[in-house]
């Protein structure tokens, strides 16, 4: 089944065209891949798609539903969630905080009088969303960092710590924007099988920027290639390893297959 359906998708700022007339469908329960050099137009997608931007034309339907130019949040109620290329968290506060907050979105069950009265019923309420916060955490593993500050863990870690965030929003489409990037190649393929548990736990479907191959080749069912905003090529990671087309504007010619 067809879950997310890019259709006739362009969006311009000014002269520069970031997506041009891209059209692919995601189907449910697969990782899919979105790979292309820089500037080709990748994040510009996942941004219309979680409703940073809205489309200069073209459609964006989610399980039926046209989504392009929503807001942001009305978005993320229909079950897209989304990591970013540069990580995004509240550097200041913990890391069970950041993950609190997230819930907080989706579990508030208390009025804003009660919550500043602080009942017990408030108080009840707090205690349920730090386990729920704690249990994130430990999906990716830092349970046992949850009272460090955010910006005190590693980069990798930060970009574990925002995957436990966007997991929290209890989504059913994920957006990874280059979640292994400044990773070395064990740690990104440690990630990859962190990325495949989730998938599987959550019965997620998940859309993938990467650049480094290995994590894309072992992860994605299938593959879409954007260069210059437009989709180059589409095909499984055998297909697309085997294309001509993308080796001499990706991967390199001298690319070999995983
Ligand atoms: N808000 C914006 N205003 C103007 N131009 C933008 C904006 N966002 C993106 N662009 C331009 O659109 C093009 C596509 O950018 P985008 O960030 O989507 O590429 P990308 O494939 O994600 O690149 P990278 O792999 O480097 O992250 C680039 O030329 C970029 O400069």
């Amino acid at each position: 089944m067809t879950v997310l359906e890019i259709r006739n998708l362009t969006k311009r700022f000014g002269g520069i065209v970031a997506c041009s007339d891209l059209s692919f469908q995601v189907v449910q329960g697969e990782i899919m891949g979105v790979i292309g050099p820089n500037g080709a137009g990748k994040t510009t997608v996942f941004n219309l798609i979680t409703g940073v931007y809205g489309p200069t034309s073209g459609q964006i339907i989610f399980r039926g539903q046209e989504i392009g130019g929503k807001r942001p949040d009305t978005i993320v109620e229909t079950g897209i969630a989304r990591t970013f290329q540069n990580i995004r968290l509240f550097k200041n506060l913990s890391v069970l905080e950041n993950v609190i907050i997230a819930l907080d979105q989706k579990h508030v069950e208390y009025s804003l009088p009660r919550a500043l009265l602080r009942t017990p019923a408030v108080s009840r309420s707090e205690e349920k969303l730090r386990k729920l916060a704690l249990d994130y955490l430990g999906i990716v593993g830092l349970e046992d960092k949850a009272y460090q500050r955010a910006d005190s863990l590693p980069y990798g870690l930060q970009r574990k710590l925002e995957i436990s965030r966007a997991l929290a929003l209890e989504p059913t489409l994920l957006l990874l924007d280059e979640p292994a990037a400044g990773m070395n190649p064990e740690e990104s393929l440690e990630l990859a099988g962190l990325i495949r548990e989730i998938k599987n736990r959550f019965s997620l479907t998940i859309l993938l920027i990467e650049h480094h191959m290995d994590v894309v080749m072992e992860l994605c069912n299938r593959i879409v290639v954007m260069n210059f905003g437009e989709k180059l090529a589409e095909g499984t990671p055998e297909e697309i390893q085997e294309n001509p087309l993308v080796l001499k504007a990706y991967l390199g010619e001298g690319y070999k297959r995983a």
